[in-house]
């Protein structure tokens, strides 16, 4: 345990205040590897305290009517927006992103989700039919579930928080949640914003600590009646076991091997870059990265050199530094995991391009135990490897070739997973065609992360259960009812 005197120490946040714990785990600054911050190592006695005031805080937010808990994520979104300086250097820090990522996408979508979800929630109807012959009118009321336990990663933490948070308040819920114990930070500022936005005590707890003691806590508590998760598929494996006794309302958002398939006639000016950064953004460390590069064979070699070129443009460096595309991996074990994927390929006799082994990693002194790598780029691998079938979570991509359409669809399909996928191709009908055949939540044809938070996310196959959004996470977030009026 290193000495506690200068280091940020969070506490949990339950019933509208901050109460500190007993006991606490080290939390690491990944771009030095130094401790810096304590976090609670809560379990079940937290999570009973948060259950009560979660519970005693229902009966009240719930009466609300939809227009005024809008005004209460709304009047949140605007003090997020105004700490959103102090917010992206805490999150840039805890999790070893650049700055620039965390100021242009991870704090602005937080803000975006409760603005989004505090206008949505103004636009669902209810369905109404007529039984004229039986003298029937049915129509459906939708009422919240009660308290919702969410549990997030740690790539996204604050945009993947309020992704759920939003949409659980929204819709009448009370929320105990438990960010990952990696990445706390942002999560306990946005607490202090709460009382302020008129959130009342109970509302929002949140509950920190790791999965197996406060997050199983959460998940086996009887009186939360829903689990939103997000992580990987063997925690979900365990959540589902847990949750199963009490037929818990799950959704699971999980990981993915995300093929880019790249047809001859696609305009490589516009893919390449795009193919670059949809490998290698936040480390890796996105779901919906793209890990298994596909690309026709008469282009092949053409694209090979063009792609490895431009990675080696993509620059790690420190997370202050303005110009970086890319800062730290989350943690030690972490980047052993991944660098443990490159040995193996390298033993396998595939080739690797550019990156780790390959290049050389410059760093100031006082980062060089940092948890940094370079974008690596494998090739001459097969389809059977694990590089191309397992989640590797990290700035890995392997680029084969293939040669006709219905071969790259099957191929692509070839893994458990089935989250993202992007196809490149100037021919309509072909991305359209391939579109339909790929076994993939979402498909990016031509482009890569480009959101429209009212449509389904979430993905098939080992990649999850449900699907999160405005209509979906609505439902989600409530149970419907159907009501017979005999007239
Ligand atoms: N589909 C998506 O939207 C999406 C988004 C982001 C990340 N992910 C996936 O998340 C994974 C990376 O995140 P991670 O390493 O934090 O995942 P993880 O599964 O290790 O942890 C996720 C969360 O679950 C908690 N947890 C761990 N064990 C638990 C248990 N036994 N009971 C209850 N909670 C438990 C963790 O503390 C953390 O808060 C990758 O697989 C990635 O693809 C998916
Ligand atoms: N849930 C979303 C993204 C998940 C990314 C995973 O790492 C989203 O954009 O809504």
């Amino acid at each position: 345990m290193a000495g506690t005197k200068a280091l940020l120490t969070l506490e949990n946040f339950i019933n509208g205040k901050f109460v500190p714990c007993d006991s606490y785990i080290d939390s690491y600054d990944p771009s030095t590897g130094e401790v810096y911050c304590r976090v609670p190592n809560s379990g079940k006695e937290e999570i009973q305290a948060a259950v009560e005031a979660a519970r005693a805080a229902f009966p009240g937010w719930s009466a609300r009517s939809a227009q005024e808990r809008s005004q209460v994520l709304h009047r949140l979104a605007d003090l997020l927006e105004k700490s959103l300086e102090d917010l992206a250097q805490a999150e840039s820090r805890d999790q070893g992103k650049t700055v620039t990522l965390a100021r242009t996408l991870d704090i602005p979508r937080a803000v975006q989700n409760f603005r989004f979800f505090a206008s949505s929630i103004l636009h669902h109807t209810s369905e109404c039919t007529q039984m004229d012959h039986a003298g029937c009118l049915h129509y459906t009321v939708r009422a919240p579930v009660g308290i919702a336990g969410l549990i997030c990663p740690w790539n996204l933490p604050l945009y993947l928080l309020t992704w759920k948070l939003a949409p659980a308040i929204a819709a009448g819920n009370t929320v105990i949640a438990k960010p990952s114990e990696l990445t706390s930070v942002t999560a306990w500022m946005m607490c202090k914003l709460l009382e302020t936005a008129g959130v009342p005590p109970g509302v929002v707890n949140i509950v920190f600590g790791t999965g197996p003691r406060v997050g199983e806590a959460l998940v086996s508590h009887p009186e939360v009646p829903l689990i939103s998760f997000t992580g990987s598929q063997p925690t979900a494996e365990r959540i589902t076991q847990l949750s199963a006794p009490h037929c818990k309302k799950l959704s699971l958002e999980l990981g993915g091997k995300n093929p880019a398939i790249i047809f001859e006639d696609a305009n490589l000016e516009e893919c390449i870059p795009t193919t670059v950064k949809s490998s290698f953004a936040n480390q890796g460390e996105i779901c919906l990265c793209t890990s298994r590069i596909f690309v026709q064979k008469s282009i092949y070699s053409e694209f090979l050199k063009k792609f490895v070129e431009a990675t080696r443009m993509w620059k790690v460096g420190i997370p202050s530094d303005p110009s970086a595309s890319m800062g730290a991996l989350i943690s030690k074990a972490h980047l052993e995991k991944v660098r443990s994927y490159i040995k193996k390929a390298r033993a396998e006799g595939a080739r690797i391009l550019c990156g780790e082994g390959v290049d050389k990693l410059s760093l100031p002194p006082r980062n060089q135990a940092g948890y940094f790598m370079l974008p690596t780029v494998i090739t001459d691998i097969k389809d059977e490897s694990c590089c191309m079938k397992e989640e590797i979570f990290g700035p890995v991509t392997c680029v084969v070739p293939f040669d006709n359409e219905e071969e790259v669809i099957q191929r692509a399909n070839s893994v458990k997973y089935g989250l993202a996928a992007t196809v490149w191709s100037s021919n309509v009908g072909r991305v359209h065609r391939v579109a339909k055949k790929l076994q993939s939540g979402l498909v990016w044809t031509n482009c890569w992360l480009i959101r429209e938070l009212n449509l389904p996310f979430g993905g098939m196959k080992s990649s999850g259960i449900g699907r999160e959004g405005a209509k979906d996470s609505y439902e989600f977030f409530t149970e419907i009812k159907t009501i017979t009026i005999k007239h």
